[in-house]
Parts: C-alpha cells; sequence; structure tokens
C-alpha cells in the first residue's frame, strides 16, 4: 500500500529526511521512532504531497498512485478517502461551527460513499451521541479516534497516524492505538505510526525505522530491533522508555 524508494525531503539546503525505502503492506503496522526535530512528521506527511515549501526527490507511491506526479484530483481521491491521515491535533483540521456528524455526513456525499456513521463511531469505540457534538467538545484522544471513525466510514486502506509527543499523553495514546490494532487485524489496514515512544511502538508495530537527524539509523522487525538494538541511538532511546 505505501512504497517509498530514496526519499529525500530538503527545506532549502538543509535535508530534514532521508529514507532510503520504506514498505507498508496491508494489515501491516510499521512504526518511524525517534526523538524531536529527527524528520518523523516531515516523512509522513511527504507521504500525501503535504509538505509546503520542501523539495522532496525519490519515489513515493500510495495504493499504487505515484504522488510526486499525480494529478491534484488524484491525489485528493487518495487523500480524501483511501488515505486517511491522523494528525497530532485534529481537532485544529476539523471545522469548528460544524457538528462531527454532520462533517461525517458531507464528507461521506463528496466522496460519493454510502456509510453509516453510526457504526464507524462504534468501530472505534466512541458513543454515537458524540456526532451531535462540536470539534471543541470532544477530547484530544476522541478527536483523534474520530479522524479513525472518519476515515473508516470512507474505507480507507491506509491510515498515516502522527501521535502526540506529549507525555502527559500516554493513556490517550494507548487509547488510540488499541482502536488502530483491532482495525488493523479486522480490517487489513496498512498503517505507518509515526511516535517518539518505544514501549507503545512494541505493541502495535510490525517493523521499525528509527531516525536521528534526519536519517534512519535503524530498521527492522520490531521485535528484533526492540531485543536487540543494534545502533547505539536505539539503545539510548530504549533506555529512556520506562
Ligand atoms: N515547513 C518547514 N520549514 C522548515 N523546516 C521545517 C519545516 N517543517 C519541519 N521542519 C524541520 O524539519 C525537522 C524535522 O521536523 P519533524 O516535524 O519532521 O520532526 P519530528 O520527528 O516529527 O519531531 P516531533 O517528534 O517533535 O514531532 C525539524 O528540524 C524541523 O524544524
Ligand atoms: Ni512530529
Amino acid at each position: 500500500m505505501i512504497e517509498v524508494r530514496d526519499l529525500e525531503v530538503r527545506y532549502g539546503s538543509r535535508t530534514v529526511a532521508r529514507v532510503p525505502e520504506l514498505d507498508v503492506a496491508a494489515g501491516e503496522c510499521v512504526a518511524i521512532v525517534g526523538e524531536s526535530g529527527s524528520g518523523k512528521s516531515t516523512t509522513l506527511m511527504s507521504l500525501l504531497g503535504l509538505t509546503e515549501n520542501a523539495d522532496i526527490s525519490g519515489n513515493i507511491s500510495v495504493c499504487g498512485l505515484n504522488v510526486r506526479t499525480a494529478s491534484p484530483r488524484a491525489l485528493r481521491t487518495i487523500r480524501g478517502a483511501r488515505a486517511a491521515l491522523v494528525m497530532q491535533s485534529p481537532q485544529a483540521a476539523l471545522s469548528p461551527t460544524t457538528r462531527l456528524g454532520t462533517l461525517m455526513r458531507r464528507a461521506l456525499k463528496l466522496h460519493k460513499i454510502e456509510a453509516d456513521p453510526e457504526a464507524a463511531m462504534k468501530a472505534v469505540m466512541l458513543d454515537p451521541a458524540l456526532l451531535r457534538r462540536y470539534p471543541h467538545e470532544i477530547s484530544g484522544g476522541q478527536a483523534q479516534r474520530f479522524a479513525i471513525a472518519l476515515a473508516i466510514a470512507l474505507g480507507a486502506e491506509v491510515i498515516l497516524a502522527d501521535e502526540p509527543t506529549s507525555a502527559l499523553d500516554v493513556t490517550v495514546q494507548a487509547e488510540v492505538i488499541a482502536v488502530l490494532r483491532r482495525l488493523q487485524r479486522e480490517r487489513d489496514l496498512a498503517i505507518l505510526l509515526v511516535s517518539h515512544d518505544l514501549a507503545l511502538v512494541s505493541t502495535i508495530a510490525d517493523r521499525v525505522l528509527v531516525m536521528k537527524d534526519g536519517e534512519v539509523v535503524e530498521s527492522g522487525p520490531a521485535a528484533e530491533v526492540l531485543a536487540d538494538p543494534s545502533h547505539p541511538y536505539t539503545r539510548d532511546l530504549l533506555e529512556a522508555t520506562p
């Protein structure tokens, strides 16, 4: 579902992310971990062509679409429905004056998809009654789960999730991860997850990429990398994990 080769993202003369190889198959979860500023979000956003003012080179394919050469229209279809982005603070991306239910129905109509909003809410363990609320009336974790519910309703095949980096949000993250994990199994979703939290990643990811200063310093099966890290940086990251 995701195939990346020789990706390089630059802002001006500065290379902020270099990813030689990144593949995510259906039903698989790949996590990008690394400290703040290591290039995780930049990598994720570049996969949907959402990095503004960045110079990008390399090959990016998402749901079979060549993201770098695709028409704006083809890109919109992928972004809106087939590959869903779950952001660090999804509330900011939702219209503040529109109820969640209206938002979901509009998105379904736009993509000409028939789905039951209440069933989608239940699939992410949210009370369907929340559909009557406005985005500012729900918590950050609920907003992230709503973004996933929206993706589910639209029939997304790929989920790109950028986890909150605040240490205070651990329980919220665990909630969101639990939902993703179940959906991955039930719906054969391809998940690319960005996180700074190795403990969390170890519970869901099949494979891990460890980034530092824009470079992938280590990658491989999650169990192997986390049990026996070969790079000193990964060892430090693990030691810093409670
Ligand atoms: N629009 C931009 N213009 C210039 N530099 C940017 C831009 N966006 C990000 N950067 C830089 O790219 C680097 C990587 O940022 P990125 O947001 O990808 O890190 P991250 O690993 O996601 O960090 P965090 O865990 O804090 O979210 C940082 O040094 C950041 O300052
Ligand atoms: Ni980030």
